[in-house]
Formats: structure tokens, C-alpha cells, sequence
């Protein structure tokens, strides 16, 4: 099981008028288990970090590493196929693909990698379970309620048991206790796989849930005590 382990990451978009520099020398590690909370005002480059820490997006300058795997020096199609099987994502809107059920969605990490067989199907269905919903392995997001629906989007995630989980105000669509039981699945989960996980959020009371915090201030991470 790898760390991640992020080295003087700086991210700067040029447009026609300014060049805005978004992350300024930003250096992360994070060990198997361990959990962040990322906070920071609005359009203080938090989302801009998490789409670098999962590998949709290249730094300016500064290197990564996810276990041994420098991902920004793979090829597009190792890149892709080592972002399907290592990082999860979870967004705050669930992203569910509507027309399919609980399980064929929760199956959709494999299909990068060849089609999902019977092991598949039965590591899918067990996480189903785990977060509790085995009565709707058939049903469709629609039948779903929000909560339900993240704890699909959560058991997406986790299938292939990624090391990096990285979500995106997981809980931001949801009321406050929903929220909660949303947020301690997500956490017993990434901490029984052991994975390492990130959390972009406005909320203090999910923030306090995770392990260690930090904030994006004029684009430098500064670690919350
Ligand atoms: N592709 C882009 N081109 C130019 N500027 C961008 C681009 N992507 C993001 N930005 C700018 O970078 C800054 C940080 O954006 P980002 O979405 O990372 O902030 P955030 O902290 O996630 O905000 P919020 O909490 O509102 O979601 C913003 O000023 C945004 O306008």
C-alpha cells in the first residue's frame, strides 16, 4: 500500500488579461489510513488540488507520487487505467448513471479494465450490502433517496479499493444527520481498506471528522491545529 506523497505543487492559469497563480509550492503527504480535510474560502483553489491530487489535471510545476507511481509521467492510457483501479472519487452530486442499477453502476469502475465477472459482481454486491442497501441492488437512482444515492456513489468509489479516495463535499446536498451517517460510512470504509483519503469541504462538522485539517490560504496549504 502506497502514500502519496505531493512536492512543491504550484498551479497557474494564464488567461488573456492575468496569469492567476491558483496553488503556490503546495507539498502533502499522507500515509495508508490517514484522512484530510481540505478547507478554504470559495475560489481559494480547492477543487484545483483535488483534480491534481487525482490525477485529472497537471501541476505547473512540483511532483507526485501515489505509492511508487509518479502518475504525471505515465502515458494517457496507463494514466487512465491507474487513476480507474487506485483513486475513487466522490462527488457532491452522486453522478450516478441514471438508466443503470444500483449494482451495474457500482460495477463501472471495472468495465475500464475488460468486463465484470462473478467476482466482480460478488465484490460489488458485498459493498452494496456494507453500506446497506441490499434490498436495492436492482433499483435505479431515481427510486433512490440522496443519502442512498451517495452511499452508492461511495461504494463506486471504493470497489476496486483505490489507495487514494478523494471526495468533493461528499456531503453537501444532504441534511445535517443524513450528512453525518454519509460521512461515517466514507470513513469506516476508507479506514477498513485502508486507503488514504481527501475531503474538500465547507463544512466544520465533516471537516472534524477526518484525522487532520488544512487550508488553502492565498494558494499555500497551511495545516489546521
Ligand atoms: N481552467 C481554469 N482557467 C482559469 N481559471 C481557473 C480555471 N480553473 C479554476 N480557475 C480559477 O482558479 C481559482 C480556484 O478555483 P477552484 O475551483 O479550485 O476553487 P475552490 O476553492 O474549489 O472554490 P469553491 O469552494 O467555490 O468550489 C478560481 O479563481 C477559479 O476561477
Amino acid at each position: 500500500m502506497g502514500a502519496l506523497n505531493a512536492e512543491s505543487i504550484s498551479k497557474n492559469f494564464s488567461t488573456a488579461e492575468a496569469r492567476l497563480e491558483v496553488l503556490v509550492d503546495i507539498s502533502l503527504r499522507l500515509a495508508p489510513g490517514e484522512s484530510l480535510a481540505i478547507l478554504g474560502p470559495s475560489g481559494s483553489g480547492k477543487s484545483t488540488l483535488l483534480a491534481i491530487l487525482g490525477t485529472l489535471d497537471r501541476p505547473t510545476s512540483g511532483t507526485m507520487k501515489i505509492g511508487d507511481v509518479d502518475p504525471f509521467k505515465l502515458a494517457e492510457p496507463l494514466l487512465a487505467a491507474f487513476r480507474n483501479k487506485q483513486i475513487g472519487f466522490v462527488f457532491q452530486d452522486h453522478h450516478l448513471l441514471p438508466q443503470c442499477t444500483v449494482l451495474e453502476n457500482v460495477l463501472v469502475p471495472f468495465l475500464g479494465s475488460g468486463s465484470a465477472g462473478k467476482l466482480e459482481i460478488d465484490e460489488a454486491t458485498q459493498l452494496i450490502e456494507r453500506v446497506g442497501l441490499s434490498q436495492r441492488l436492482l433499483h435505479r437512482p431515481a427510486q433512490l433517496s440522496g443519502g442512498e444515492k451517495q452511499r452508492v456513489a461511495i461504494a463506486r468509489a471504493l470497489v476496486r479499493k483505490p489507495v487514494l479516495v478523494l471526495a468533493d463535499e461528499p456531503t453537501g446536498n444532504l441534511d445535517g444527520t443524513t450528512a453525518a451517517e454519509v460521512a461515517r460510512l466514507l470513513l469506516d470504509l476508507q479506514l477498513e481498506q485502508k486507503s488514504m483519503l481527501v475531503v474538500v469541504t465547507h463544512s466544520r462538522p465533516l471537516a472534524e471528522q477526518m484525522q487532520r485539517r488544512s487550508s488553502l490560504e492565498n494558494g499555500r496549504l497551511v495545516e489546521c491545529v
